[in-house]
């Protein structure tokens, strides 16, 4: 009965029916494609093939436990178009993924590759399980046990994964590693996100929130607003979003509220990120910082917030940097910033995002916003492929002239054509797509076999 329901999924999604039949975030995704379709001259059958994911692998995962019991998990890898170049994707463990999370989000991974004019197609992985319930050796071989399952559907010129939601260097080397064993051969360039003695590239950790601020920064300059006049309730506080903290702090920006999936807090006086990862991290809650003497934390004062409170902040800039459709028709109206940040990946739901628009709230989109992840995972493969490191420095530089590029080239397609920064970005990725779709010639459209 298992493997029939993976089979009908598998089928449903292949046939583009997964949206219809699921009615969710997949559907809600691909409203901005169609959106885009409108503004390019584009063929039915270019718009037909990219509602489609290429090619969909569901497995199971079987992992003995640290108490000698089998426990099976299920896994996902979802290539959705590698038109442009080998398929790019995060590999997410949470509780929440399923096929329609992982084909939206891979089909999200297409669109943004091709925005910041990477070479690459999009793909995205997961597997569903709360990893906060395992002990190390069963996270890791959960880990390995991934890419037993699927060594023969990634490669370093097939299809690359990276950390997501959940996930880390430290898993992306034992990943690695199993994948060398698997090849009999050491192929760094299979996966990106690794730790700097596995490869990694210096720069890969913090690179999703530094993208975030450089296109916020780019933002605000355009817009002559000053970073010191600007405050920020910043939701999530896992790798991009703590990294974004910490980075707009020091560019002068001031952060009044932040949230963990525990709930939040929020103080006039602005708050320090760097501070309260450290709180963070040894009582395991971004709240414990409410509990610390003054004299170990600082003067400021902190109140307790809920992650639904910390939306409806008066603030300059609302970053949401956890997961998928925090932001709906149900709670857009409480949203009281003026400039929507989005680090996480479909924080807005369409519905929503139309509203936002007709109010006037500015959405910097995911596809632009949080592609400094896979911009240095790109330099980070483009490294193993030719086995020179470069400094820190120098990865930093080269994220900051692409994402500042095409967020310029996005940012002018909006004010010329009045369109949301969304459908600008859209359209910007989608031209290429189709363009590469185009240019690869006529045998995949309109011949069989
Ligand atoms: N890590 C990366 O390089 C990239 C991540 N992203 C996206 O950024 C988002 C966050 O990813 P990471 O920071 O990597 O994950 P992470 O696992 O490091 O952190 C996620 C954070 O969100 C918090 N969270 C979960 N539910 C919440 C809720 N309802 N309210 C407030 N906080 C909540 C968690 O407590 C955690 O602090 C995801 O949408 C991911 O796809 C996008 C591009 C690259
Ligand atoms: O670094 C990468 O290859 C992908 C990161 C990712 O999953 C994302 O941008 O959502």
């Amino acid at each position: 009965n298992h493997v029939y329901v993976h089979i009908i999924a598998i089928t449903e999604a292949q046939c583009g029916k997964l949206g219809d039949k699921m009615n969710t975030l997949f559907l809600d995704a691909q409203t901005h494609l169609k959106a885009a379709f409108s503004y390019i001259d584009i063929s039915e059958d270019i718009q037909k093939r990219l509602k489609y994911p290429k090619k969909t692998t569901l497995v199971s995962i079987p992992v003995r436990m640290d108490d000698g019991r089998l426990e099976v998990f299920e896994g996902y890898r979802v290539q959705f178009d590698n038109t442009r170049g080998p398929t790019k994707g995060g590999i997410r463990f949470h509780p929440s993924v399923d096929l329609d999370e992982v084909t939206s989000l891979s089909f999200w991974m297409t669109i943004k590759c091709a925005v910041a004019g990477l070479p690459f197609g999009g793909a995205k992985g997961g597997i569903t399980v709360d990893p906060k319930t395992l002990s190390r050796l069963e996270l890791e071989r959960l880990s390995r046990g991934y890419i037993r399952a699927l060594a023969d559907v990634i490669g370093p010129n097939r299809d690359i994964p990276a950390p997501d939601v959940n996930t880390n260097s430290t898993i992306m080397g034992w990943m690695a590693e199993e994948y060398f064993e698997i090849v009999r051969e050491q192929r760094p360039d299979v996966i990106t996100g690794k730790p700097i003695h596995l490869n990694g590239s210096l720069g890969r950790e913090a690179a999703t929130g530094k993208g975030a601020l450089y296109t916020l920064l780019h933002w605000v300059k355009s817009q002559n607003i000053e970073p010191e006049n600007t405050r920020i309730a910043v939701q999530g506080f896992g790798n991009a979003g703590f990294h974004f903290a910490r980075l707009a702090k020091q560019a002068g920006f001031k952060i009044v509220a932040l949230s963990d999936s525990r709930g939040g807090i929020y103080s006039e006086d602005g708050l320090d990120p760097e501070r309260i990862m450290h709180h963070k991290k040894t009582r395991h809650e971004l709240k414990a910082m409410l509990y610390c003497d003054a004299s170990v934390c600082d003067e400021a004062e902190y109140k307790q917030i809920s992650n639904a409170d910390l939306l409806k902040q008066d603030v300059d800039v609302l970053v949401l940097a956890a997961l998928e459709n925090q932001v709906t028709e149900k709670n857009v109206a409480k949203v009281k910033a003026k400039v929507i940040l989005e680090v996480a990946n479909g924080p807005v739901s369409a519905g929503a995002d139309d509203i936002l628009f007709n109010n006037n709230i500015t959405v910097l989109p995911d596809v632009l916003v949080n592609a400094g992840g896979v911009i240095v995972s790109y330099l980070e493969w483009v490294q193993n492929k030719t086995g020179l490191y470069w400094e820190e420095s120098e990865v930093n530089e080269r994220l900051k002239f692409r994402i500042v590029r095409e967020a310029e080239t996005i940012f002018n397609l909006a004010r010329d054509k009045a369109l949301s920064l969304r459908t600008a970005a859209y359209i910007h990725g989608v031209a290429r797509i189709a363009g590469a779709i185009k240019e690869k010639g006529t045998r995949e459209y309109f011949q069989n076999g």
